[in-house]
């Protein structure tokens, strides 16, 4: 087979994988080799990014590709190679030919008959088959979707919503507090002060309730009218716990409103309800990483009346000692709460919520959207705005919200560099480094060299940097198609998957498959080499400017870039606490009960090289509670701009690498960051779903997309 079809065969291999007939790509590709001058490289590039984007051009353009003429030029053009099945090794068993019924595949999309795929990206947790700790539908398969575009578009009536359709749409925010900045009644409502909590109960879509202001002081709990007119039930549950009340009132939209009620006299002390918020806070952050299984919000609630009873005991001793200190008898219980609503209400009812600020002082005290992670916001300030890293990286980080005047991301630990959280097992030992896995020999900077080291050895005998520290091309689109076809790449079966096992050691299910991924190797400190090397990179940490921000999409924060980036530029690691699989699994259903976003990855790229693993081998990485800035980058459907590289720099035995994310192409500055997180929106079937997609590309595989 000549170069050229060999070439093409290959394109249009990958653009079947992404759900594209050869009827519909042969036309295109055609053109696209007439336009670019028979040059493959532009097409070839970002794993045939061009020509998935002008077949969908094509669609919206409504010139069908399978159009007769289209065709039969293109088969022309293309060689017989591609029109005779002796030569059309996967499409023959794929029934591809030219009278074949159009796929029905999405772009994208991962094979069903994996039923699975592990995930690479933060994921959550599910009790289905399909996760990739089982526990986590974000991760697991992309299965496929059952409408082609060109379905779609029909059943729109208008082949244009196929791509443009989410430019045109105004993007749907995601909520972020519900904060009603009620003034605090000064008005000596000591004894039974109450904090209302609105709590959505399924994720984004049940999180936003609009509580009606005038209600929320209520003791006695009553109907309360919630969004979309409905109160539908209204439970009384009351906790006796420590002196704190709690009733809840649910309707059917899942929309709950939540009032706690101290009983404590109040009338001598001035309690800031932003020390009692920190004070819970810090306690769930330290004793709750893992939270226990009686753990629920009414004990939660109750955690904040006894903060409170024990803040007035502190002022109480001050005031014991000092009698001089004693303020003034009415003081406000709750303070109003300085955070805003980041962004207006949403209505589409699936991850809107906001409440509206109040004009009247005193109609509540204040309402919280119990989001336990975006209700965060403000009331800790653990975050330095001019640099969340707290001068931890070479470069300062810097957090804006464009949508809100005072918010800032949910709190975390900032770390640079991962930390073992308690069982994993991570071996950095210099004896178990051989002399295969280091250069001992070299000095300076081991690209300069006139031979590679033994630390090419991993990728070929050749680099992956280049001078400028940039990953080439070739190895760049090789990690890059991994994501995108991982079809085409090879999977590994554990004889006993540690996931499996975590999920269920009694009788754990077969292994659902691992992709094989390649490693970077970077040169360490047996190397003989300088810290300036040019295979140091990642080690030697951020050097771009990015910044954390508040996307207007409805995906929470996000990370941008402030300064144009080349293809191949490392951006950051993905940084957090090391966990075991079953650390992993537990806390991923810790937090997707608390509705927190998911912050976790698997180290799994080559659990293939050996034999069994351990749990405390099989490891992942959590940046939940402890992370870098990699825990904000979002997730985009096919074309993020950044992709994730295990990186060997300590640790040979690859149980523990490093996750790395590098730029798939030039990235402008401002541009948001993101990657492919690999989410299976098809799994609805865990207790946990994906969240829905605002990614906005015009690849999004999430049906409940905006955009689809
Ligand atoms: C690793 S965090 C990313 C940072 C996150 N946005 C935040 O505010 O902390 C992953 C979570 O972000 C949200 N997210 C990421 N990508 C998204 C997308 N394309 N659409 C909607 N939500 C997204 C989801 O809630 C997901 O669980």
């Amino acid at each position: 087979m000549g170069a050229k079809a060999d070439r093409a065969r290959r394109a249009l291999d990958a653009m079947k994988l992404l759900g594209f007939s050869r009827k519909q790509a042969t036309p295109v590709l055609r053109r696209l080799l007439k336009i670019f001058n028979d040059n493959w490289e532009p097409i070839e590039d970002e794993c045939y990014r061009a020509l998935a984007d002008a077949i969908l051009d094509a669609q919206d353009n409504n010139q069908t590709p399978a159009s007769q003429q289209g065709t039969e030029a293109a088969q022309e053009d293309l060689e017989p190679h591609l029109t005779t099945r002796d030569n059309r090794h996967s499409y023959a068993s794929a029934g591809e030919d030219d009278n074949e019924t159009p796929l029905v595949k999405r772009p994208r999309m991962g094979t069903a008959e994996f039923g699975h795929e592990l995930q690479h990206g933060p994921w959550q947790p599910t009790g289905s088959a399909q996760g990739a700790l089982s526990a986590s539908p974000e991760t697991s398969c992309r299965q496929n979707r059952s409408l082609t575009l060109a379905q779609q578009a029909a059943d729109h009536g208008d082949p244009s919503a196929i791509g443009d359709a989410l430019i045109l749409k105004e993007p749907k925010p995601e909520p972020q507090i519900n904060v009603a900045q009620g003034k605090a009644c000064r008005d000596a409502r000591a004894a039974s002060d109450a904090i209302d909590f609105n709590i959505g109960s399924s994720g984004a879509g049940a999180r936003g309730g609009v509580v009606n202001q005038a209600q929320s002081l209520d003791s006695s709990l009553q109907a309360i009218p919630m969004r979309n007119n409905g109160v539908v039930s209204t439970v009384q549950n009351t906790q006796d716990a420590s002196s704190a009340e709690v009733d809840v009132a649910s309707s059917t939209n899942g929309e709950v409103k939540m009032s706690l009620k101290c009983n404590l006299d109040l009338s001598k002390f001035s309690i800031n309800m932003e020390d009692v918020f920190k004070m819970v806070e810090e306690k769930c952050l330290h004793s709750y990483k893992v939270l226990p299984p009686d753990f629920s919000i009414g004990k939660l609630m109750s955690e904040v009346c006894q903060s409170v009873a024990q803040l007035c005991t502190m002022q109480s001793d001050v005031h014991s000692n000092s009698g001089s200190l004693h303020k003034e008898a009415v003081a406000p219980f709750v303070k109003p709460i300085a955070c805003k609503a980041a962004v207006g209400i949403n209505d589409n009812g699936a991850g809107g919520s906001s409440v509206p600020e109040s004009s009247e002082p005193c109609l509540q005290n204040s309402i919280v959207a119990w989001d336990p992670e975006l209700a965060n916001c403000k009331r800790r300030t653990t975050h330095d705005v001019t640099d969340i890293s707290k001068g931890e990286e070479r470069v300062r980080i810097t957090i804006v919200n464009e949508f809100g005047s005072e918010t800032c991301p949910p709190s975390f630990f900032y770390i640079p560099r991962n930390l073992v959280f308690q069982n994993a097992y991570v071996n950095i030992s210099i004896a178990r480094i051989g002399d295969e896995d280091c250069c001992a020999d070299c000095s300076g900077n081991c690209l300069a060299a006139s031979l590679p080291c033994a630390c090419a050895r991993a990728t070929g005998g050749d680099f992956v940097y280049t001078p400028e520290g940039l990953v080439k091309t070739a190895f760049l689109d090789e990690w890059t198609s991994v994501n995108l076809f991982p079809e085409k790449h090879h999977r590994f079966y554990c004889k006993a998957c540690p996931l499996e096992r975590s999920k269920n050691q009694a009788s754990p299910d077969p292994c659902k498959g691992h992709l094989v991924r390649k490693f970077i190797k970077e040169c360490w400190s047996k190397c003989g080499c300088g810290m300036q090397c040019g295979n140091r990179v990642i080690q030697r940490g951020i050097t771009c400017k990015l910044q954390v921000f508040f996307t207007r999409e409805g995906k929470g924060w996000g990370l941008r870039t402030l300064e144009d980036l080349p293809k191949g530029a490392f951006v950051c690691e993905y940084v957090g606490e090391v966990l075991t699989s079953s650390e992993l699994y537990e806390r991923a259903i810790e937090n997707a009960r608390n509705g927190k976003h998911m912050h976790q990855v698997l180290l799994d790229a080559d659990w293939g090289s050996e034999g069994i693993l351990r749990d405390e081998e099989a490891l992942g990485i959590d940046g939940t509670f402890y992370g870098n800035v990699g825990r904000f980058i979002n997730h985009r459907c096919y074309d993020a701009n950044l992709v994730q590289i295990p990186v060997e720099v300590e640790t040979p035995d690859h149980h523990y690498y490093h996750l790395a994310f590098f730029t798939t192409k030039k990235v402008e500055a401002f541009e948001e960051l993101t990657w492919d997180y690999g989410v299976d929106f098809d799994d609805v079937g865990g207790p946990c779903k994906a969240f829905r997609c605002m990614c906005g590309s015009r690849y999004c595989r999430d049906p409940r997309s905006p955009s689809v």
